[in-house]
């Protein structure tokens, strides 16, 4: 049975417009107006115990509202949600003991206290018993190798040591599930890995169930088999990631050392992209069904020291995916035939999907 499911899940902002100048100001005072922001549409998902589960999206598809959501800070406009059993806006006691937000841009801990303080805090408002409290917090120190830190006040440790802080807060009460918002933002790639590793060994160690979302490809390379992708409020991929990977990518960078100069720029040219030429060295983007080829002709004709092929990165790929994804009409859903072109307002009421 799914511990979290979104039916239908839509969340519609209201704006008010501020208008220009004084006269606009004091207009403004008597007669509002506001802007609508379909910031969620009827998004839709299940996801079963135990899993991590990416949520990508570019910049304000609706990521942190769906997550607000799903951990109950904010009401849907419509649509409905069950996690752990919970209607999560009803705020119950039993949900808010098993499950637990990071939001990676906003503090919870006190800032001028030790975080000690902060869990100490935590043990009173969720009523850890003490020696469950020590064994765990023992854990995460221990995990996130912070032993050092947690009687210094929050405002003097660095940002990756405050992040590990949080982390360290929200688990404390052994959630069942884990929303996760950019949790390694701003964070160098040392205390990146040093979070990805914590949430592994603990995801190994406990079974939470872990929604995360991430700009960085690295956390859910590292992390989660599976991704959902949001975009212009829509979901428009529910997807292992390797499915992902083999539908968008489809070129391969070829990497070749020449035993002498390399050959002509206009011969290169013909089997793709030159990235790279610069004395025996020769960089390639080849489309992935022409490699075999290139590869063939190359070899054949010159002496070759050595070859390497490689994947775009995953950030390369995920981003083409975003591009790629746009609006469909109701025209659409039921001839699934024309595909219009994207609109220019990203929060119309069109659905989304992947070209
Ligand atoms: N409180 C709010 N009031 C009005 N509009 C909002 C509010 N919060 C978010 N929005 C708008 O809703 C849309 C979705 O925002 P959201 O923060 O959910 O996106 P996101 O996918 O998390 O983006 P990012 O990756 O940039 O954090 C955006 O257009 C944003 O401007």
């Amino acid at each position: 049975m799914p511990i979290i499911e979104a039916r239908r899940l839509t969340k519609t902002y209201r704006v008010a417009q501020k208008r220009e100048g004084l006269r606009g100001a004091l207009r403004g005072l008597w007669r509002r107006e506001y802007r609508e922001v379909h910031a969620v549409e009827e998004v839709s998902f299940t996801i079963e115990p135990g899993e991590m589960v990416a949520f990508l999206g570019p910049n304000g598809a609706g990521k942190t509202t769906t997550l607000k959501m799903l951990s109950g800070l904010i009401h849907p406009t419509s649509g409905d949600a069950s996690v752990l059993g919970y209607r999560p806006w009803l705020r119950e006691d039993g949900f808010r003991r098993r499950i637990s937000l990071v939001m990676g841009q906003k503090n919870q801990l006190w800032w001028d206290l030790p975080a000690a303080d902060s869990f100490a805090l935590h043990r009173e408002i969720y009523g850890i018993p003490h020696n469950q409290y020590r064994r765990t917090l023992g854990e995460l120190v221990e995990l996130l190798g912070v032993g050092g830190l947690t009687r210094q006040a929050v405002r003097e440790l660095s940002l990756g040591e405050r992040m590990k802080m949080e982390l360290i807060a929200a688990l404390l009460h052994q959630p069942d599930v884990l929303l996760l918002d950019e949790p390694t933002i701003g964070l160098d790639v040392v205390a990146q890995v040093a979070i990805q590793q914590c949430l592994r060994d603990y995801h190994a160690r406990r079974k939470v169930t872990v929604l995360l979302t991430s700009h960085y490809m690295r956390d859910v390379e590292a992390l989660c088999r599976r991704v959902l992708v949001i975009n212009h409020g829509r979901i428009v991929a529910d997807d292992p990631l390797e499915r992902i990977v083999a539908r968008f990518d489809n070129e391969k960078t070829v990497r070749l050392r020449f035993a002498e100069t390399a050959p002509p720029r206009d011969h290169l040219e013909r089997h793709g992209d030159v990235l790279k030429r610069e004395g025996p060295e020769v960089e390639l983007k080849v489309e992935r069904d022409r490699v075999a080829a290139t590869l063939a002709d190359l070899l054949d004709r010159y002496v070759v020291l050595d070859v390497g092929v490689t994947d775009p990165p995953l950030e390369a790929i995920i981003a083409r995916m975003f591009r790629e994804s746009r609006p469909r009409t109701h025209a659409d859903d039921t001839t699934n035939a024309v595909q219009s072109p994207p609109s220019s307002g990203a929060r119309d009421h069109a659905a989304v999907q992947l070209a």
